[in-house]
C-alpha cells in the first residue's frame, strides 16, 4: 500500500504536524440488488488517475456528508440517489492530503449511469478483478468481505 497510511480516526497524522487538517470526503458504496458494488476509475488529471475507487468527492463549505454525496454522484455519474446510509469513517494519510472518508451505502437511485468525467465503471464483486484499487478504497473490500463471510483475498 505505497504512499498512504490508514490511521485510526482520532490519531495524530504521520506527517505535517498537528495543524494538518483532514479534508472531508463523502463516498458512496452503491449496491445493486444482487450485491454487486460500483467501482469507478479516477479521471485523468486527478491524483491517483486510473485507480479504482468508490465514487464520491470532497465536501463543500456547509455541506453534510449526504448532501455532498448527492451532489457528487449527480455531477460525476449522473444519478440521483435515494437514502445514503452512513456506514464507516476512515482517516487516510496520503502525501497529497490527510482525508477523512465517510462511506455511505446507497441501495436506490434514479437515472442511468453516465460517466461525466471520462471515468470507467464496473459492477464489481469479491474478489475484485479491477486493478489497481486506491489505497483508501481497499478497506471497504475487507468490510464487505467480513459482512458477507467471504474468505481469502479481496483482490484477484
Ligand atoms: N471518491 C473517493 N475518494 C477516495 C476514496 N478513497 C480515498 O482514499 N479517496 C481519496 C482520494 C482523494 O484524496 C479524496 C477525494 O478527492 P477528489 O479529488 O477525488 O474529490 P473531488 O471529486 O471533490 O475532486 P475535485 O473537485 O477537487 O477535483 O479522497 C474512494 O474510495 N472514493
Amino acid at each position: 500500500m505505497s504512499g498512504a497510511t490508514l490511521v485510526a480516526d482520532g490519531d495524530r497524522p504521520r506527517e505535517g504536524g498537528p495543524d494538518r487538517k483532514a479534508i472531508d470526503v463523502a463516498v458512496g458504496v452503491l449496491l445493486a440488488t444482487n450485491g454487486d458494488f460500483l467501482l469507478t476509475s479516477r479521471p485523468e488529471g486527478k491524483v491517483y488517475a486510473g485507480y479504482w475507487e468508490f465514487p464520491g468527492g470532497k465536501l463543500e463549505a456547509g455541506e453534510t456528508v449526504e448532501q455532498a454525496l448527492r451532489r457528487e454522484l449527480h455531477e460525476e455519474i449522473g444519478i440521483v440517489i435515494a437514502a445514503a446510509e452512513p456506514w464507516r469513517v476512515e482517516l487516510v494519510d496520503y502525501p497529497h492530503a490527510l482525508v477523512r472518508l465517510s462511506f455511505c451505502k446507497v441501495r436506490a437511485w434514479t437515472g442511468q449511469l453516465e460517466m461525466r468525467e471520462g471515468q470507467r465503471f464496473a459492477w464489481a464483486t469479491l474478489p475484485v478483478a479491477q486493478s489497481p484499487v486506491l489505497p483508501g478504497a481497499l478497506p471497504v473490500l475487507d468490510w464487505l468481505a467480513a459482512e458477507r463471510g467471504f474468505p481469502g483475498a479481496t483482490c484477484a
